[in-house]
């Protein structure tokens, strides 16, 4: 689905590329954790193939598409989602209007249903009084519940998400590694998670580890 051809990218002020020759493919209905030491570039390269900034060599393409023929901004809107370690939920507003935004922004194919997104969050655990609260009121683990919600009301069949984790506890965290996994595995979303804790890259699909400028794939059958 997603297919990183030849990537490489450096800063301008650094002398060594970050990383050069990536060729990585992602499929529908998995998920990957992309793991590496501090520095090491993991966030780059999310930033890379969320489309929020451009190789310096090579390709990434969806379905075949290079996303820069798609055009970024149209590949942000609709193809690819990110949940980010703080959140990025619009703070003013409640969780349902989050959700119903988000699917208003993206022409989701559920826009306006807001059935659909009551339903979602409900089976993510927010009750009735907290979905229509504003999302400050919410716990960490509750907000980042919320930004899953989105990705799953947006119809964006690529999920990315930098130190989803982060800031949650171990019981939360184990919710939201379920919740990814059902993304992909029910949902048939590919996930690509960065992550720094092993519990969590464990329990990905496939692990892809950033060392010494090279991604080397763990259980390497379809990457
Ligand atoms: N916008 C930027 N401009 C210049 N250099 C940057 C920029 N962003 C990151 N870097 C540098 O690129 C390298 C890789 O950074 P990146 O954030 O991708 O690593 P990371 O593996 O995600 O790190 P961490 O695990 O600490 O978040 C670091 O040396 C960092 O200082």
């Amino acid at each position: 689905m997603l297919e990183v051809s030849n990537l490489g990218y450096w800063y301008d002020h650094q002398d060594n590329s970050l990383f050069n020759n990536v060729n990585l493919t992602f499929e529908a209905g998995q998920s990957y954790a992309v793991i590496g030491q501090s520095g090491s570039g993991k966030t780059t390269f999310l930033s890379l193939i969320a489309g929020l900034d451009v190789p310096r060599e090579g390709t990434i393409s969806l379905d075949g598409q290079d996303i820069q023929q798609i055009g970024l901004t149209n590949y942000r809107k609709h193809d690819v989602s990110i949940v980010f370690q703080a959140y990025n939920l619009l703070t003013y507003m409640s969780p349902l209007n989050n959700v119903l935004t988000a699917m208003s922004i993206t022409n989701s194919s559920h826009q306006g249903d807001q059935q659909f997104a009551k339903d979602l969050l409900g089976k993510l655990g927010l009750t009735d009084v907290q979905m229509t609260q504003m999302v400050t009121h919410l716990s960490g683990g509750q907000q980042q519940r919320v930004a899953i919600a989105r990705a799953m009301a947006v119809d964006a069949k690529l999920v990315v998400a930098d130190e989803p984790t982060g800031n949650l506890d171990e019981a939360n965290t184990k919710e939201v590694v379920n919740l990814f996994q059902k993304l992909a595995h029910e949902q048939q979303k590919c996930v690509i998670i960065i992550t720094h804790e092993p519990d969590v890259a464990a329990a990905c699909d496939r692990q892809i580890k950033l060392s010494n400028h090279e991604f080397v794939v763990k259980d390497a059958t379809t990457v």
